[in-house]
């Protein structure tokens, strides 16, 4: 078993027991829950373009940062200027929980997006009851069917829907769903390999009207300006930042970087 299949495999059965244990109608009677999101899809088009990650650790570089906390990072992103944030809320490999997500609701007025292993409509409620303007949908691991329905619900609640490809087969299963947003992964989540090439080369394919966004292994301005000649106008970028002792203060600096290269 490869790890992303380790994850979704954990994921079931995590889903199964919160289902058991908080009911749907509970999520739907959450505050939040008819809030009115802001669009991270719009918001990538007018802005820095920079969706900055709260993450404190994954599969891939085990310990990034545990000593931060998540209302000082995402205030600090929304001070740098950041289109959005994206906020890890699966506990057991990424060390984030669905309250840093309400955390961050509560500190930050900008697009946030759930970042998560989506695999059953009951989390796409929860990331509405706990401030989410957005998803993210892993064409890895969904069925085309799938992801038309995870989607579709999505969009009923009124989130931006971010789906993820890593190759040109995971493209082709996606061009029926309705997206705001196609996030083309630079790292492969099934060997952790990292190419901003793959970007560069999927890039053509995805379907103009579609926001592209480039995920994983951005470190540098310059590799943004070179992903902006391909027609992205979305970059999600989390190590980079959660390495330092200040994100906000290391997004500031990239994104004032990024402003004088434009
Ligand atoms: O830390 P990086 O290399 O800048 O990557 C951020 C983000 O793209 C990455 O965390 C990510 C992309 N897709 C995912 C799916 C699940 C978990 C995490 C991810």
């Amino acid at each position: 078993m490869n790890i992303l299949d380790k994850i979704i495999a954990d994921k079931f059965k995590e889903v199964e027991l919160k289902k058991s244990l908080i009911p749907v109608s509970q999520l739907e009677n959450s505050v939040l829950f008819d809030r009115k999101c802001f669009s991270l899809a719009e918001n990538l088009k007018s802005g820095s373009g920079i969706i900055a990650e709260h993450k404190r650790r994954s599969p891939s570089k085990s310990v990034i940062n545990q000593s931060l906390n998540v209302q000082d990072v995402v205030t600090g992103y929304e001070s740098a200027d950041a289109s959005g944030i994206s906020v890890l809320t699966d506990g057991k490999y990424f060390g984030g929980s669905l309250e840093d997500l309400l955390y961050a609701r509560a500190s930050v007025n900008i697009p946030i997006l759930r970042k998560e292993f989506m695999i059953d409509d009951y989390q796409v409620k929860e990331a509405k009851a706990y401030g989410a303007d957005a998803i993210l949908l892993i064409a890895a691991v969904l069925s085309e069917k799938q992801l038309i329905h995870l989607a579709d619900s999505a969009k009923d609640l009124g989130m931006d829907v971010l789906l993820e490809i890593h190759n040109k087969e995971e493209l082709q299963k996606s061009l029926k769903v309705n997206a705001d947003m196609i996030g083309v992964n630079n790292r492969n989540l099934k060997t952790f390999e990292v190419s901003i090439e793959n970007s560069k080369e999927l890039a053509e394919l995805i379907p103009n009207e579609i926001v592209k966004v480039s995920e994983s292994g951005i470190s540098n301005t310059q590799a943004i300006a070179d992903l902006k000649n391909y027609g992205y106008q979305g970059f999600l970028i989390g190590e980079n930042f959660m390495k330092t002792d200040d994100p906000g203060a290391a997004a500031k600096e990239f994104i004032k970087e990024l402003k004088s290269i434009a």
